[in-house]
C-alpha cells in the first residue's frame, strides 16, 4: 500500500475523530481506565490527535511532552500497553479506517513500546 497513511486515517479531522473515539473506548477499560482518572481530557484528545498527525506524516508538529518523560512513574505493564492497542484497534474498526492503514499505525506505535513501559 503506497498511499499516505495520513490520507488513510482521514487528515486531521479524522485522526481527531478517531482519537475521540479511542478515549471513548478507554474510558469504558476497566484494565487501563485507572491510569486515567486525573487526566485533563481536553488536553490529552489534542495532544493525541497532535501526536498521530506527526507520526503519519501529516503536517503538524506535536507540542507535548516526550513519551517517557510523560508516561514516567505510570509503570504501565506489557498487558496494559496491549490492552490500550486492544482499544486502538476497537476504535479504527469503529471509524472504518482500512486494515492495511490500521497495520501501518499499529507498526509505528509498537515500536515505541519502551518509550512507556515500565517507567
Ligand atoms: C505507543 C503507545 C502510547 C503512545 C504513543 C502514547 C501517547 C501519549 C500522548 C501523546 C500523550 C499526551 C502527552 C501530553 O499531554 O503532553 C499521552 C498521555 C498519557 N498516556 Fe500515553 N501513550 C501510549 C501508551 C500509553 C499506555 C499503555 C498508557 C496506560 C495504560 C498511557 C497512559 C497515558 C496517560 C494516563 C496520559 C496522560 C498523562 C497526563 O496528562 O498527565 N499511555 N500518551
Amino acid at each position: 500500500d503506497k498511499g499516505s497513511l495520513y490520507q488513510e486515517l482521514g487528515e486531521y479531522e479524522g485522526i481527531s475523530k478517531l482519537m475521540e473515539t479511542f478515549i471513548l473506548e478507554i474510558a469504558e477499560d476497566d484494565r487501563i481506565i485507572h491510569h486515567f482518572e486525573n487526566v485533563d481530557i481536553d488536553r490529552f484528545h489534542k495532544m493525541l490527535t497532535e501526536h498521530i498527525c506527526e507520526l503519519s506524516a501529516g503536517p503538524c508538529e506535536y507540542t507535548g511532552k516526550p513519551m517517557p518523560e510523560v508516561h514516567l512513574g505510570m509503570n504501565i505493564t506489557r498487558a496494559e500497553f496491549n490492552a490500550l492497542v486492544e482499544d486502538l484497534i476497537q476504535a479504527m474498526e469503529s471509524e472504518q479506517i482500512p486494515v492495511s492503514a490500521q497495520n501501518r499505525l499499529l507498526a509505528i506505535l509498537a515500536a515505541m513500546h519502551k518509550e512507556v513501559i515500565h517507567l
